[in-house]
């Protein structure tokens, strides 16, 4: 655990030593870097490994929040600890990040892992609907409808504790934070820049993600060069959590590839 302060906030990181190529996780909106936990400890590979919490999210500063602020944010955060190029590993808008990283700052990005993300996901009006909500009546009067898209009913029915302490993590997220990200992702759209991503691409969608459904995340592999498309049965929008074994599986066997 360790905060530094980059571009007028404070930032809540993890920096684990390791050799050869680093991970960075970029985790999903209302969620902490917490949900790589258990993909971490089933990685076959010992890499440097970075995760972090974004602005407005986890322990980490509101701060005014735009997808450009989010990408410096990792980019700063790489520099400061001195990093190379990077296997940067997204799910959702942690896949946005990681794109508009890409374009940003190719030198960090070796490797791109995007989980249950799109070049665009949703629409202005569901975005502005999801703001208006949340500075109305609080992230938790959503927290129902938002675990049924993060998680299958299996998951829901199965793992009561569990579900319990992800809404937990989702209710307690800085609704200035989660609004702020809401915006960010409306207003980003990288379909004109996946094409130009060189670097080796895998796109894993959950079979039943009612957020990122899998067309969505196929559509995204399908505009960058040679990327590789997967979909895990039995799992949501979170595969990290609910599928963890075999997305740390596809995150080791990418980064055994890369040079
Ligand atoms: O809350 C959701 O709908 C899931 C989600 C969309 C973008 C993101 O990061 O999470």
């Amino acid at each position: 655990m360790a905060f530094v302060t980059v571009n007028d906030v404070t930032l809540h990181y993890r920096h684990s030593y390791g050799v050869g190529i680093p991970i960075v996780f970029l985790n999903s909106l209302g969620t902490d870097f917490r949900i790589w936990d258990a993909v971490i400890h089933q990685l076959t590979v010992n890499a440097p490994i970075l995760c972090l919490d974004k602005r407005g999210h986890g322990l980490s500063d509101d701060g005014p929040i735009t997808m450009d602020a989010l990408v410096g944010d990792v980019s700063t955060l790489m520099d400061h600890l001195d990093m190379k190029a990077a296997l940067i590993c997204g799910v959702s808008v942690g896949g946005l990040i990681a794109q508009g990283l890409a374009a940003a700052r190719p030198d960090l990005v070796a490797g791109l892992m995007l989980c249950c993300t799109g070049a665009r996901i949703g629409d202005a009006e569901g975005w502005n609907a999801r703001i208006q909500a949340v500075e109305d009546q609080g992230i938790a009067s959503m927290a129902e409808a938002i675990l049924e898209r993060w998680f299958s009913e299996g998951f829901r029915s199965g793992r009561l504790a569990d579900l319990a302490g992800y809404r937990n993590m989702l209710i307690r997220t800085s609704a200035v934070g989660y609004a702020g990200v809401c915006a960010a992702i409306r207003d980003s759209d990288f379909t004109d820049q996946a094409p130009r991503i060189t670097m080796p691409t895998h796109c894993i969608a959950g079979a039943i993600d009612l957020a990122t459904p899998p067309a969505l995340v196929q559509a995204l592999a399908s505009l960058i060069n040679g990327a590789h498309y997967e979909e895990l049965d039995n799992c949501g929008h979170l595969p990290s959590i609910e599928q963890s074994a075999a997305t740390a599986r596809s995150i080791s066997s990418l980064h055994e590839t890369l040079r």
